[in-house]
C-alpha cells in the first residue's frame, strides 16, 4: 500500500516539513512507502482525507504565541469522519527573508497571518511603517522576492534555501521558544498503523455543543471530568455560526479513549450535550525527540 499525505502548499511550509518529519517516522517504522500531496489550503487538505484522496494529513493545530489555528478547529467540527492518529510538537523559528540590502529598504511583508502574528512585536520595533499583508501560507510570497527588493516575507530557514534567498534578520519571532503542535489527521476505524508505538494514548480530543444557553450548562459536562479525575489540557470555544453567541467546545483530555473513566465520562456527557464528537485518541511527540 502506498499512503498519501497532504499538506498545505507550497514547498517550504511549515506544514510541509512536519509531513516529511511523520513521513520519515512511518517508513521507517511500517517499511511502507509515503509521498506527500500538497494543498493550497488546510480545509482542502482535510477534506482530501474525508474523501478518500489521500490517506493522511498533516495540519496545525495550535501556536505557542498565536494560539489555535481556528480554520483547522472549523472544518473538523464539520467533517465527519476524521480522526487525530498522533500530535506532532515542532519549534518554529522565523527568518526575514529579502534580497534587500538592510532593513530600511522594505515597503511590504508577506507571511501567513500566524506567522505575521507571532512576529508581531519585532515587526513594530524594527519594521513600523511596512505594509503587512496576509498571504495562504508561509512561502506562497517567496516567488516574487527575487523581482522586487522592497519585498520580504516570513518563512523558515529551510523555505530560504529552497528557493535559493538571502536571509536578513534571523530568530525574529517574539518569543524563542515558539513551537507549533501539528495533528496527524486519517480517516476513522483506521488500523494503528499510523501512531505512535506507544500502547496507551495519552490524550483524548473531543467536541461538543450543549443544550441551550443556560446557567450551568458548560459546567455539567465539565464535572463529569472533574469527578472522574480527567484532567483538562485545553479548551476552546468556537462559534457554531448558527447565531451570535451560540458556541461549541474544544476539550483535550489527559486519557486513553479505552480507559475505564474515559467509558464513564464519554456515557455521562451525552446527558449533558446536544451533538459530541470524538476527534481521537492519541500520542504527542516532540519533533526534536527521535523516540516516536
Ligand atoms: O504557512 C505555513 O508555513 C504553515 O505551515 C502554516 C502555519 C500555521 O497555520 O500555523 C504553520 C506553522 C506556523 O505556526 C505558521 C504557519
Amino acid at each position: 500500500m502506498t499512503i498519501s499525505i497532504a499538506h498545505l502548499a507550497p514547498p517550504g511550509t511549515y506544514a510541509e516539513q512536519a509531513a516529511i518529519i511523520y513521513r520519515n517516522w512511518l517508513t521507517q517504522v511500517t517499511n511502507e512507502q509515503a509521498f506527500l500531496c500538497p494543498h493550497s489550503t488546510i480545509p482542502q487538505s482535510l477534506r482530501s482525507v474525508s474523501e478518500g484522496e489521500t490517506s493522511l494529513a498533516v495540519v496545525p493545530v495550535e501556536n505557542s504565541i498565536e494560539g489555535s489555528v481556528n480554520i483547522t478547529f472549523d472544518t473538523l467540527w464539520q467533517l465527519n469522519n476524521l480522526r487525530i492518529q498522533l500530535a506532532l510538537v515542532m519549534p518554529i523559528t522565523h527568518m526575514l527573508v529579502s534580497c534587500a540590502n538592510d532593513l530600511a529598504t522594505i515597503q511590504t511583508v508577506y507571511s501567513h497571518p500566524q506567522a505575521l502574528a507571532q512576529c508581531q512585536k519585532w515587526l513594530e520595533d524594527f519594521l513600523p511603517h511596512v505594509q503587512a499583508i496576509s498571504a495562504s501560507s508561509t512561502t506562497e510570497a517567496l516567488k516574487v522576492l527575487k523581482e522586487d527588493i522592497t519585498v520580504a516575507a516570513i518563512s523558515s530557514q529551510r523555505a530560504a534555501q529552497l528557493y535559493d534567498l538571502p536571509i536578513l534578520r534571523t530568530s525574529i519571532n517574539d518569543y524563542p521558544d515558539n513551537c507549533t503542535r501539528f495533528w496527524v489527521i486519517s480517516q476513522n476505524q483506521q488500523p494503528n498503523t499510523y501512531k505512535s508505538l506507544k500502547n496507551t494514548a495519552s490524550c483524548t480530543s473531543i467536541a461538543f455543543t450543549v443544550p441551550s444557553n443556560i446557567p450551568g450548562a458548560l459546567v455539567k459536562p465539565l464535572q463529569v471530568f472533574a469527578h472522574l479525575g480527567i484532567n483538562l489540557r485545553k479548551i476552546e470555544s468556537r462559534p457554531t455560526k448558527r447565531s451570535l453567541g451560540e458556541y461549541l467546545f474544544f476539550i483535550d483530555l489527559e486519557a486513553d479513549i479505552a480507559s475505564p473513566s474515559m467509558d464513564s465520562a464519554l456515557a455521562e456527557l451525552c446527558n449533558h450535550t446536544e451533538v459530541i464528537k470524538l476527534l481521537g485518541t492519541y500520542n504527542v511527540i516532540s519533533v526534536t525527540n527521535t523516540s516516536i
